[in-house]
Parts: structure tokens; sequence; C-alpha cells
């Protein structure tokens, strides 16, 4: 059978569930995510998105249901996993090799285009939370994975990086990869290819979530 990048499902996910002791937080998700697209997971506080994406990313096993990402991935945690001693130098050579890298010439265009590549030299204990946010995001893009799972990447960006994060993932999506970011801001969702919305366990596609108002301003 030849093979069809440009449809290629990038990962396929069916009947997850998963509970921590009584509760029972995802029950059932199904979600086929193919190459090229740029998808968003929204849902209220405690709904599961993270728990989701942990499961999706290897990090935390389902109890239930299956979970395929044939090509890899690249997975941005919404805590960030830094060594405080380390520079970012020090964190982006760990990861070379333990992407087996031949060199570093991605996470420094990375570098660049979230603007911080004058803190290469800095140990992350010294860093600020938005700095420490876009070494996170360069750790799970610099291997240039077909698959990226973005748990609010933008916590801490100032607006210029937050709308740089947007070409970035847009870029990255023209390229043939597939982006599911976890968002909560409601404006974002006019970005996305797909929406799902996970509610009750479950995942509904295409929900749109409310406009903030703007009470008080
Ligand atoms: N390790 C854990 N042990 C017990 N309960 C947990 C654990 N991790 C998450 N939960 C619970 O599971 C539910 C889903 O949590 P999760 O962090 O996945 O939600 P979320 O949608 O990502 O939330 P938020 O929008 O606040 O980030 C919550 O009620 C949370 O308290």
């Amino acid at each position: 059978m030849p093979d069809t990048p440009a449809h290629a499902l990038t990962l396929q996910a069916s009947g997850v569930h998963k509970s921590y002791g009584r509760h029972h937080v995802l029950r059932g998700v199904d979600l086929d995510l193919p190459a090229g697209c740029l998808a968003g997971l929204v849902g209220e506080n405690g709904s599961g998105k993270s728990t989701l994406l942990r499961i999706l990313a290897g990090q935390l096993a389902p109890d239930a249901g299956e979970v395929h990402c044939p090509g890899g991935l690249g997975y941005c945690p919404q805590e960030t996993v830094l060594n405080p001693a380390f520079t970012v130098e020090q964190h982006l050579r760990f990861f070379q090799v333990a992407y087996d890298l031949p060199d570093l010439a991605r996470a420094r265009e990375l570098l660049d285009v979230l603007g911080f590549a004058a803190y290469l030299h800095h140990r992350v204990a010294t860093l600020s939370g938005g700095t420490r946010q876009k070494l996170n995001l360069t750790l799970a893009l610099m291997h240039d994975p077909r698959l990226l799972l973005l748990d609010e990447p933008y916590q801490g960006f100032d607006w210029d990086t937050y709308e740089k994060f947007w070409e970035l993932a847009a870029h990255l999506r023209d390229q043939g990869r597939s982006v599911l970011v976890v968002s909560h801001i409601a404006f974002d969702t006019a970005r996305f290819d797909r929406l799902w919305h996970l509610d009750g366990g479950r995942l509904a596609e295409g929900v749109r979530v409310a406009a903030p108002t703007r009470a008080g301003s």
C-alpha cells in the first residue's frame, strides 16, 4: 500500500479510560489526528486535559484503551521539567544526546524565534517563568517530531512571544506536522483547524467556548 503522509494519522487513540481512585476522569476518549493539523483541546479546569495529554504522550498508562502514535512525538508538559542548576545550553546538549541529533541547528533557530538566545549560558534557576517555558517548548520541538502535544505551552509568554508561538505552530502544521494544544484561552479557538472539548470524560468535536466578557473594563 502506498504511503500517504499528507493523510496519515500521527495519533490514534480509542476507548481511553482513566480513574484516580474512584474519580473516573476519562470515560472513553477517541481521538484521531491527521498530519498537517493544528488542533485544540479545551475543557473546564479539572476536566482531564492534562491527564489525557500525559496518556497520549506515554507518560501515564490508561486503565483501558489504546494509543498509537507512529513516528514519535514531542511533549511539552504544563510544568517545566528543567534542572535549575543547568544552563540553557546544557539542557540543549542533554536533549541532543537523548534525541540522537547531529547538531543543535534547529534548537538554535527556536531560540531565535522565541527570542531567548541571550540566555544560552544562563542557569535555569535565574530565568523568569516565561523564559523557562520557552526552554520547555524548545526541548519539545528541537527534534522536529511529527506530532506535538503541548499543554498550555505559552504560559508566562509576553504578547510578542505568544504571537510568535502561534506563527510557529501554524508553520509546523503547514510543514505537515500535527500539533495538539491544550488551551484555556477562548480567543485561541479560532486558530485551530479542529477543536475538541473535553466534558464529562469524553471528547466532543467542534464545540467553541464562549468568548470572555470584559466586565469591569
Ligand atoms: N495524580 C493525581 N491523583 C489524583 N487525582 C488527580 C491526579 N492528577 C489529576 N487528578 C484529578 O483528575 C482531574 C483531572 O485533572 P487534570 O489535571 O487532568 O485536569 P485539567 O483539565 O488538565 O485541569 P486544568 O485545566 O486545571 O489544568 C482533577 O479532578 C484532578 O484533581
